[in-house]
């Protein structure tokens, strides 16, 4: 059935939904569909100029005004789709929700929208009356963008990750503590670094004295210093020795792919520790996969770079992995790159890689924006 145009946009001017709106400019999405803005903050105030006949911010919380969208985007968070999204069903809402938040991931009626990796899923579920669009978790979207092909080609019995994940996961304060924290710590030694003749373990010492000092608001919203350290923990703490984070890697990789419960094939296994490190807004990965089968590393490189557009293979070389395969390279692009492809140790169906993604892009924004395309060309 063909879907109507009245786009209802939540969380436009938040971090993700800020680059949400570039992506969207810049693929000129916006001349298919009559946009609303919504504001939880300024209902009544202007609307941005990508508006065109509904001018002023609508009502966030005003059932009545969502009501009449044919579909809704929202990068406002998990609270609000906590508390707005049962109000609108309960109401008789029947249109599409595309989501960022994970509030909704799991659920039965919910597709988790990754459409270079998995179409078909996206495809049958809009076929039987699917309406509930969420985007994945940024690391778990990242990865599938790399390495897809190997689960497509039903080649991976199990994967172990190790994340790399960057300060804008937790959000923009997050971001904002990170380098509030590396300002403190320079200054801290500015005179010892200008000297050369200074002492380094005299500038290690009192910079471990002023992270172990670092409290309040420098360590608002990490809890503990992130400059020049990392946190091996992030999310909830699931209670049985699982990150939530950890968890999202399994349970999400799975129903992208179709697998696991719900679904004819059994679950992939996929675990291993997500990590946050002093990356700004690039997640990584270091991948150890089991195959089913030794498969020539040549051909692996082929199928993964055959998978995509964005998909890219960087040699396994040290000057490659320099140029391509860190997150101050891929920032802000739309890359993927898959590098430090090699066989392990542990025998040839022991598959290592690394792959980087942005995960305000690929991690968050983009999966949506190609939602709403799907609709509107469906
Ligand atoms: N950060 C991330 O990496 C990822 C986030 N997500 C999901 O997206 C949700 C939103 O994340 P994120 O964009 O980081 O959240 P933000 O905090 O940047 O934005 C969320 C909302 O906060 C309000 N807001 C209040 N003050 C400001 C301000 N100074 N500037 C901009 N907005 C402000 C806006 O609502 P209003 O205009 O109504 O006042 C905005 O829509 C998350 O809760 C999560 O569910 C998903 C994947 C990755
Ligand atoms: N949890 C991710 C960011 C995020 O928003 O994830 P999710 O969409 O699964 O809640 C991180 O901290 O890096």
């Amino acid at each position: 059935m063909k879907v109507g145009n009245l786009v209802g946009l939540v969380g436009w001017r938040g971090m993700v939904g800020s680059v949400l709106m570039d992506r969207m400019q810049a693929e000129k999405d916006f001349d298919l569909i009559e946009p609303v803005f919504f504001s939880t903050s300024n209902a009544g105030g202007t609307a941005p100029a990508m508006a065109k006949n509904e001018k002023q911010l609508k009502d966030a919380h005003d059932i009545e005004a969502l009501r009449k969208c044919d579909v809704i985007l929202t990068c406002q968070g998990g609270d609000y789709t906590s508390e707005v999204f049962p109000k609108l069903r309960a109401a008789g809402w029947k249109g599409h929700w595309i989501d960022a938040a994970s509030t909704l991931r799991m659920n039965d009626d919910a597709v988790i929208v990754l459409d270079p990796v998995n179409l078909p899923v996206i495809q049958s579920a809009l076929a039987k009356g699917g309406n509930n669009w969420i985007g994945g978790n940024c690391t778990v979207s990242c990865m599938l963008m790399g390495v897809g092909a190997l689960y497509k080609a039903g080649l991976v019995e199990w994967m172990s990750t190790q994340t790399y994940q960057a300060a804008s996961g937790g959000g923009a304060q997050h971001m904002r503590e990170l380098l509030t924290q590396f300002g403190t710590l320079n200054a801290e030694v500015k005179d010892l670094l200008q000297d050369p003749r200074s002492a380094i373990l005299e500038i290690d010492r009192k910079v471990i004295a002023k992270q172990r000092a670092l409290g309040g608001e420098e360590v608002a919203n990490f809890g503990v210093p992130l400059g020049g350290s990392l946190i091996p923990w992030i999310d909830k703490d699931l209670g049985n020795g699982t990150s939530r984070e950890e968890w999202k890697g399994m349970v999400e990789t799975n129903k992208i792919l179709g697998l696991g419960e719900g679904f004819e094939t059994p679950a992939i296994p996929v675990d291993g520790f997500c990590v946050r490190v002093g990356a700004m807004r690039c997640h990584s990965q270091a991948l150890t996969f089991k195959l089913r089968k030794d498969v020539p590393l040549a051909d692996v490189e082929s199928m993964i770079a055959a998978d995509n557009a964005w998909v890219k293979v960087v040699p396994n070389t040290k000057e490659a992995t320099l140029a391509d395969l860190t997150p101050v390279s891929v920032t802000g692009t739309m890359n993927i790159p898959v590098g430090r492809l090699r066989k392990l140790a542990m025998g040839p169906e022991y598959l290592g890689a690394f792959t980087v993604g942005d995960q305000l892009l690929w991690g968050a924004a983009e999966p949506l924006r190609r939602m709403l395309r799907i609709l509107l060309e469906a």
